[in-house]
């Protein structure tokens, strides 16, 4: 039966601070992002067990209209289904049927892609008192009435037009407030967090990551504590600094503290930013703050001074863990920079820190938490090859805990990155489109300046936070996979970038259960009863910025959402196969100016286009496989708004006809360079 809007308004009009807390007893809905306010993503629900996960089946499945990367947390309340898509489109579902109810639209202008790093995508929705809310990719926060799809008050976040700010995470919801960071750390901006009156849209607060102007009053005692860290000489306040809080955040009601991930440098390379060096506070940091007033409380600084994009905002986790005899509030993190954090959410203090991959930046930590650095990391007279790299030994990707087993299930990869210092980069010719973009480096995993020593890979690595060390693993084709979900039914649920979707014994790692679902998928599962029976739902759709470049499957089916039951038999949808597989040949071009195109190509293309020629592409096509006619008649596209819709800006005023000419020259000598 379709759910009626007075049914839906009902039903969402009960969820708030009590509603969350109160779920956290038997966990039948999934009503906030990382399902309670820790972020645990652990379900009591045991419906699906490991006896009977091998029975689960397609319960229903709805396409998303969605060509880019989908990485939303569905959010579902007795039987109602919030889910987003790329371009921030939010789409509520009937959870029984599939069934859609509305969407809604925010209406991102497509050529605003170019001024995110990392694809059009988004992590998912809030609920709170009948209202959904959303973040926009163009930066704009949206109240939405959950029973019609209708907006009911929009702010917009974004302090400096000017610059390129994004928002691909979650709002979170703490005591009433909508609470969301922005993006666009690649590209020059000061990252800030800013909490709105759910009810009204009123702005209530707002702290900002990285000190601005010091010739201007500090926003707060923070700052002026942060701007002792910053060496003023560069002027880092112009390229913003960065510290942009993308992503991660979880909520303590007891304590009152929130607590956020803090992202990478702006730009990346501190002998740019900040030459005579310092820790650059509060660049990649957990910071707790007051969620009434937005008042900084502590923080600790997992990468000093980061100069390699080592974001601290990916997913965090509050849990109790038994430490040296005692039971301790601790925050658990796996951040970009390879370790593996144990922190007293209390006071921040440093309990331990290991590695759960391998990692050359750093070769551990001292008792007093700050990282021992390799000798040559910061590559300022020599290329480095950074392990991780700026895609992270875990990004984004959620992970979750489980009480019962007592691991963390973490997606977690390695994929080097060599890193040069680029002595021709100026600060003040930092704007996107210029050679290097914001990043100050030049990097090397697209003008292979140095060899990897390292395959790139993935794996989900079960992690036991106490004894600080690996329990067990599960080998991947591909880095880049999906989010976990684990459950009282000692389960943990994963999607995988060869999309599949797969059921693990949380405790031993065997494999239970798996299914092909048609696309890479990077989102990670929910779980909910509705009418007595567990679900299990997953948004499917290759992307986020690794899946922009390079994929692991052959199947490029839309964005789709999955939903099992045990017992559940309707059939699969049909798949769709990548046809772009033959490499470009025939296009005329001077030698010469290749390795200019080059340069051209990574300011200009590379973000979303991938490197020409490898594993031919992801979710954007990766050009060396185009057609010739298509790289000769390239200006008609390029030069014009042909391909606005799909994201690809007009670069008439971006780049002139001779570097075009050399771009081409670039992507067919590459294409001509690999084939075997
Ligand atoms: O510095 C930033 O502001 C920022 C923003 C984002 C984003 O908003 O998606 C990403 C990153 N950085 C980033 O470093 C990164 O690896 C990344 C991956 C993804 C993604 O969705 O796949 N986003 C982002
Ligand atoms: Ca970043």
């Amino acid at each position: 039966q379709t759910l009626s809007a007075d049914k839906i308004r009902e039903i969402t009009a009960g969820v708030d601070k009590a509603a969350v807390l109160a779920n956290e007893a038997e966990s039948r809905h999934w009503p906030s992002h990382g399902l309670d306010y820790a972020e645990t993503r652990f379900s009591k629900l045991d419906g699906i067990t490991t006896e009977n996960v091998g029975e689960l089946g397609l319960a229903w499945s709805h396409g998303l209209n969605s060509r880019r990367g989908v990485e939303a947390t569905p959010i579902v309340v007795d039987g109602v289904m919030f889910v987003t898509a790329s371009w921030s489109i939010v789409h509520a579902l009937d959870a029984r049927s599939g069934e859609a109810l509305w969407v809604y639209d925010p209406k991102v202008p497509r050529d605003y892609a170019y001024k995110g790093c990392c694809d059009v995508v988004n992590r998912g929705v809030a609920l709170h008192r009948g209202k959904v809310f959303v973040g926009t990719y163009d930066g704009r926060l949206v109240a939405i009435d959950a029973a019609t799809g209708e907006p009911i008050w929009e702010q917009d976040t974004v302090i400096d037009r000017a610059k390129s700010y994004t928002i691909t995470g979650a709002p979170r919801i703490y005591n009433g407030k909508v609470i969301i960071g922005n993006g666009g750390a690649e590209f020059g901006v000061r990252g800030y967090i800013t909490a709105y009156d759910a009810e009204t849209g009123a702005q209530i607060w707002r702290w900002f990551s990285v000190p601005g102007d010091p010739a201007k009053p500090f926003e707060d005692i923070s700052m002026a504590r942060a701007a002792a860290t910053w060496d003023p000489s560069a002027k880092y306040w112009e390229a913003g600094g960065g510290g942009t809080m993308w992503d991660s955040m979880a909520f303590d009601p007891e304590l009152n503290l929130m607590y956020v991930g803090t992202g990478n440098g702006s730009p990346w390379n501190r002998h740019m930013r900040s030459p005579g060096g310092g820790d650059n506070l509060y660049l990649a940091s957990i910071v707790a703050l007051n969620p009434d007033t937005g008042a900084y409380v502590w923080h600790y600084q997992q990468t000093p001074g980061d100069s390699w994009d080592y974001t601290s905002a990916q997913h965090i986790i509050l849990a109790e863990l038994p430490i040296d005899g005692r039971t301790r509030k601790v925050l658990l993190h796996a951040p970009k920079n390879g370790f593996f954090y144990v922190i007293d959410r209390t006071n921040g203090e440093f309990l331990s820190a290991e590695p759960f991959v391998e990692v050359t930046w750093a070769e551990g930590y001292d008792a007093n938490g700050r990282p021992i650095e390799a000798p040559g990391a910061r590559a300022k007279d020599k290329a480095w090859e950074t392990i991780p790299s700026a895609f992270g030994a875990h990004n984004w990707h959620p992970m979750s805990f489980n009480p019962q087993t007592g691991l963390v299930y973490i997606p977690a990869q390695g994929v080097p990155l060599t890193q040069q210092h680029d002595p021709d980069f100026k600060l003040d010719t930092h704007l996107p489109g210029r050679p290097h973009s914001n990043l100050g480096w030049n990097l090397g995993h697209m003008l292979n300046t140095v060899a990897p020593k390292a395959k790139p890979f993935g794996h989900l690595l079960a992690w036991d936070p106490v004894k600080q060390e690996e329990a067990w693993r599960q080998e991947y084709v591909s880095p880049w996979n999906g989010g976990t979900l684990t459950t009282a039914g000692n389960l943990v649920f994963q999607g995988t970038a060869d999309g599949r979707f797969i059921a693990y014994d949380a405790g031993s790692g065997a494999t239970l259960w798996q299914t092909p679902v048609g696309s890479g998928v990077v989102a990670a599962p929910a779980t909910y009863e509705v009418d007595g029976r567990q679900y299990v739902s997953v948004a499917v759709g290759w992307g986020g910025v690794y899946g922009m470049l390079e994929r692991a499957t052959e199947r490029v089916g839309p964005g789709r959402i999955y939903t099992f039951a045990v017992g559940a038999k309707a059939p699969m949808p049909a798949t769709v196969t990548n046809t772009r597989t033959t490499l470009v040949a025939g296009v005329t071009y001077d030698p010469e100016h290749v390795t200019e195109g080059a340069g051209l190509y990574v300011s200009n293309c590379l973000f979303c286009h991938g490197v020409p020629g490898i594993n031919n592409g992801g979710n954007i096509p990766n050009l060396a496989y185009s057609e010739a006619g298509i790289l000769t008649n390239a200006a008609a596209i390029v030069f014009s708004d042909a391909l606005k819709e799909r994201g690809m800006p007009n670069f008439a005023d971006k780049l002139s006809e001779d570097e075009l000419t050399r771009i081409i020259a670039f992507i067919q000598g590459t294409a001509d360079a690999v084939r075997p």
